[in-house]
Order: structure tokens, then C-alpha cells, then sequence
């Protein structure tokens, strides 16, 4: 767990980034930081290893006081990842990885061998071992950031804007690979962002800052949307509150139906029993099948693009269980924000 009490930040030119934090950060999930451009994100995360050192206050990590601690030591017992990965350009993508080991002293084999099974890890292809950082690409370099940072085996994660650099598609794989280690592995992350999709997908706590490094709201996505502190936070998450909310709840408790026979349009199956498209005597219109742990969105957006207005679920080898209609969707939809809205 990591605990800011009471912390200011001044800089020497009398800029406040950070202003009477207190922030407490659960051990084993990820604390999403975001808010607009020099809100003292980034600051607050520095801080957390001492690459700044707060003008007042205390940061704990696992109840220990940084400040107490020998300052190198704290950051090689802490993994970081920055935008653009930060790899060292001369040294080939193994022994970016291995770097950390070995100042701890690991012998070079004992090194090598966790870079190249952490680059497994973060979905390298073993050849990309032996290459250099710009021999890759910015969604390869940031994986090869990731597994670097990870080389230590370290509890304490700090990620600044780390897929901030990469298109959105490479982006969202990104997202999905965190989100697989991160259920592996149960690291307590602290991740900055200025996207707020990226942090109620990744976020199990999302702390909201405002300009003056002043924390407005911390609560977990689904708290945030449902119940914003006051217009700052509602402004910061956008127009779409109520379509982000869905994209938190899942398929899994909508009712399904056994799928229609004999109307103008057909839902065709392969000979193992997984959907393939919307059909009549002449036309067919492709779909996507969603299983229960889809979100309420994606089943949304699906049974809007349905030319039915169901949408098909299935297990998880791909074949048919049922159908959904719009119209139970949305109003689980509704059932699921009344939810959010009484509970926070
Ligand atoms: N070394 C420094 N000296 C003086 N002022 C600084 C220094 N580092 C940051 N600042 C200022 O502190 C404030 C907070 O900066 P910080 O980088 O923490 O914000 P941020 O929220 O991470 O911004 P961004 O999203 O643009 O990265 C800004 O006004 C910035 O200009």
C-alpha cells in the first residue's frame, strides 16, 4: 500500500504542482491519476520513488517512510515505465530488460534468462531479444518498458502516460495485456493518463486532479460516473457518463432467449453450432457474437447494428446459448445506473 499524507509540492520558481495531498493507494490494484495538462500528475507519481522529494509531508510504501530510505535503493525496488518506453538506444532489447537485475547484482546469466522469459511474458516474439530499440515498434518498445520494469519482480509499479505514444488499436492491446498481467501478477500500480476511457478501463480506484495539483475525487469508475464530487468531475469525464458506466457492467445477468425461427431474418449457424450472420433469402448482415463477460456496451452497440435487434450470445467455444434483445439491454442498462446511483 502506498499512503500520501498531507504532501505539498513547491518547485523552486514557486510553481505549487502538488497541493495537500492525502491519498491512499490499496496494495494489489491499479490507482488511475488523471487530470488536465500540469495538474501535477506526474509529480505526484515522481515523488512515490523520490525522483522529487515533497516540500511537506509523508509517502509510505508498505508502511515504510521513502524519505528513510537510500534513494537509488527505493527506485530499483520500484518498476517505472514513461511514454516512448525510455529503452537505452545502445543496448539490445535483452539487456534493456536485464538492466535492473544486474545493478542488483544478479549473476549476467540469471539476468538474461528473466529478460527473455519476461519478453514471453509481455507477447515478444524471442527474436526481438536480440534486436535494438529502434529496430521496434513504438507498441514493441512499450511492451519491452513493461517487461523492463517488471525485471525485479517488483510490488510497486509507476506508469506515466506509458501507452500515450501508440495509435489507438495498438493502444487497446496494450490495455488488454496490463490488464492480463496485472491478474496474474497483482502488482499495485499507480498509472497516469489524460485519457479518461483508459482509466475507467484500467482504473480500480480513478483519482481526479485539478489544475494547482488539488485532488478533486477519488472513487473506484463506477462511483466516479455515477456520482461526480461536482461539475469539474463530471466535465472531466465527458458527456457520455452514462455510456462509460456501461462499458463497466457485463452481459452476465441479462436474460437471453432461444434464438427466432421463421421470421424474415435468420440467424445462421456453422455446423458446430457458432453464429455467422443475419441472413434473409438474399441478404446477410455480419455479426458479433458476445459472451457473458462483454460489457453492456458492446452488446448495445451490437444489438443496435443487429438488423434484428438481437443480439447473439455464446460460450466460451463460440456456439450459440441465445439471444438478447435491445430493449432488455437497455433496460438493465437503466436497472445497472439506478444501481450505481444508490450504492455510491
Ligand atoms: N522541475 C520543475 N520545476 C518547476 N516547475 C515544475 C517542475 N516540474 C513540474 N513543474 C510544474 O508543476 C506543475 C505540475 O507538473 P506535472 O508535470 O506534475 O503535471 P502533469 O499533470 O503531469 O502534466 P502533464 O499531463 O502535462 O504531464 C506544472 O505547472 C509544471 O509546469
Amino acid at each position: 500500500m502506498i499512503q500520501f499524507d498531507a504532501v505539498h509540492k513547491r518547485f523552486a520558481n514557486g510553481t505549487t504542482a502538488v497541493h495537500d495531498l492525502s491519498l491512499r493507494v490499496p496494495e494489489g490494484g491499479v490507482t488511475v491519476l488523471v487530470g488536465s495538462s500540469g495538474c501535477g500528475k506526474t509529480t505526484t507519481l515522481r515523488m512515490i520513488n523520490r525522483m522529487v522529494e515533497p516540500t511537506s509531508g509523508t509517502i509510505r510504501v508498505g508502511g515504510k517512510d521513502v524519505t528513510e530510505q537510500d534513494a537509488a535503493e527505493l527506485r530499483r525496488s520500484i518498476g517505472y515505465v514513461i511514454q516512448q518506453a525510455g529503452l537505452f538506444p545502445h543496448r539490445t532489447v535483452l539487456d534493456n530488460v536485464a538492466t535492473v537485475p544486474l545493478l542488483l547484482g544478479w549473476s549476467r546469466r540469471r539476468a538474461r534468462s528473466r529478460a527473455a522469459e519476461l519478453l514471453e511474458t509481455v507477447g515478444l516474439a524471442p527474436d526481438a531479444a536480440r534486436r535494438y530499440p529502434h529496430q521496434l515498434s513504438g507498441g514493441q518498445q512499450q511492451r519491452v518498458g513493461v517487461a523492463r520494469a517488471l525485471a525485479a519482480d517488483p510490488p510497486v509499479l509507476l506508469m506515466d502516460e506509458p501507452f500515450g505514444a501508440v495509435d489507438p488499436v495498438v493502444r487497446t492491446q496494450l490495455q488488454d495485456e496490463l490488464l492480463r498481467l496485472q491478474k496474474e501478477l497483482s502488482k499495485t500500480i499507480v498509472f497516469v493518463t489524460h485519457d479518461v476511457d483508459e482509466a475507467v478501463r484500467l482504473g480500480d480506484q480513478i483519482a481526479i486532479f485539478r489544475t494547482g495539483g488539488h485532488l478533486v475525487q477519488c472513487a473506484p469508475p463506477a462511483e466516479l460516473l455515477a456520482r461526480p464530487a461536482d461539475d469539474f468531475v463530471a466535465g472531466f469525464l465527458g458527456a457520455e457518463r452514462g455510456l462509460k458506466l456501461l462499458s463497466l457492467r457485463t452481459l452476465a445477468d441479462v436474460p437471453q432467449a432461444p434464438a427466432p425461427q421463421g421470421g424474415t431474418w435468420t440467424l445462421v449457424l456453422d455446423e458446430a453450432g457458432r453464429p455467422l450472420h443475419w441472413a434473409t433469402r438474399d441478404t446477410e448482415v455480419p455479426l458479433r457474437p458476445l459472451r457473458d463477460g462483454d460489457s453492456l456496451l458492446a452488446a448495445l452497440d451490437e444489438s443496435v447494428a443487429s438488423p434484428t435487434g438481437l443480439t447473439a450470445r455464446v460460450d466460451a467455444d463460440g456456439v450459440l446459448t441465445g439471444v438478447t434483445s435491445r430493449d432488455d439491454i437497455l433496460r438493465h442498462a437503466g436497472r445497472a445506473h439506478t444501481e450505481a446511483r444508490v450504492s455510491a
